[in-house]
C-alpha cells in the first residue's frame, strides 16, 4: 500500500548562495502493507516528522520514490497532491490543529465540504462520527470551550470522517491523559479490524508502540532493523485479553 522506495532528503537553510545543507534522511526504504499499524520512533530529530511530512506529500525527497496504492505520488503536481490528500489520507496531530472559529460540527465537516459532498450528506456523517467518538453533546461547541481530550476527539472525528485507508498520525496521544489515550488506542484499534485502515503513527509512548502490529526506528536519519510486534495485545489495552488481528 505505501512503498517507500529508497528515499533521501536534505534540507537547505540560510540565505541564497550561503545554504548549509542538512542532510535529514539516508536511503530510507520501508514498506506498509494495507491494514497495518505501524510505530515508527526515535530520539528527537531523528527524521520521524519529515518521513511523514515526505508520505503526505508536504514536501518533496532530494531523492527516491514514493508508491501509494500504486501510484507515484511524488510526481504528483501541487494540484493533484491536494486531491490524493483528501482520497487517501486523514491526519492526527498531537496539537489537534483545529481552527478556532469553526465549532466541532464545522471542523469536522470540513474535509466534506472540500471534496465537495452535500448538505444533507455532511450532516449524517459528522453526527455520525461525533456519535462515534462520543461528542454528539458538544456539536455546537468551539474548540476553546472543550477540553483536550475532546478537543482530540474532534480532531479524530475530522480525520476520519472521508473514511480515509491511511491515517497519519504524530504524537497523537502526546497531549492527552491515560483514559483518553485508552480511549484513542481502542478506537485506532476498531478501525484497524473494521475496516482494514492503515495507520502510520509517529510516537514517544510505549502504549501506543505496544498496540502496533510492528515497530520502525528512525536513528539518525537511518532505519534500524523493523521490528515485528510478538509481545503486544494489540487493541486490548487494558482489556485483558488478545483480540484477533483482521489483516488483508
Ligand atoms: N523545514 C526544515 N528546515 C530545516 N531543517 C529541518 C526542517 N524540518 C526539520 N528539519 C531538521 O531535520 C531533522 C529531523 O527533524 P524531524 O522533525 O523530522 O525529527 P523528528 O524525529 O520528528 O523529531 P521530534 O521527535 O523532535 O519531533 C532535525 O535536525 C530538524 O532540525
Amino acid at each position: 500500500m505505501i512503498e517507500v522506495n529508497n528515499i533521501s532528503h536534505q534540507f537547505a537553510i540560510g540565505k541564497k548562495g550561503k545554504e548549509r545543507i542538512i542532510p535529514v534522511l539516508h536511503s530510507i526504504d520501508m514498506r506498509v502493507e494495507q491494514g497495518e499499524v505501524v510505530a515508527i520512533v526515535g530520539r528527537s530529530g531523528s527524521g520521524k516528522s519529515t518521513l511523514l511530512n515526505l508520505i503526505s506529500g508536504y514536501i518533496r525527497p532530494t531523492s527516491g520514490e514514493i508508491r501509494i496504492g500504486g501510484q507515484t505520488v511524488t510526481k504528483l503536481s501541487e494540484g493533484e497532491w491536494a486531491d490524493f490528500r483528501l482520497a487517501f489520507f486523514g491526519f492526527m496531530f498531537q496539537s489537534f490543529q483545529l481552527i478556532p472559529s469553526m465549532t466541532a460540527f464545522e471542523n469536522v465537516e470540513l474535509p466534506l465540504v472540500l471534496k465537495g459532498v452535500g448538505l444533507e450528506q455532511r450532516k449524517k456523517r459528522v453526527i455520525e462520527l461525533l456519535d462515534r467518538v462520543g461528542l454528539s453533546e458538544c456539536a455546537g461547541h468551539y474548540p476553546g470551550e472543550l477540553s483536550g481530550g475532546q478537543q482530540q476527539r474532534v480532531s479524530v472525528a475530522r480525520a476520519l470522517v472521508l473514511n480515509p485507508p491511511i491515517v497519519l498520525a504524530d504524537e497523537p496521544t502526546g497531549s492527552l491523559d491515560s483514559e483518553n489515550e485508552r480511549q484513542l488506542l481502542a478506537l485506532i484499534g476498531e478501525l484497524n479490524r473494521e475496516q482494514g485502515t492503515t495507520f502510520l503513527i509517529i510516537t514517544h509512548d510505549d502504549q501506543v508502540a505496544a498496540v502496533a502490529h510492528r515497530t520502525v526506528m528512525l536513528q539518525d536519519g537511518r532505519l534500524v532493523q523493523p521490528q515485528r510486534n510478538v509481545t503486544a495485545e494489540p487493541f486490548a489495552p487494558g482489556a485483558g485479553g488478545v483480540i484477533p488481528l483482521v489483516r488483508s
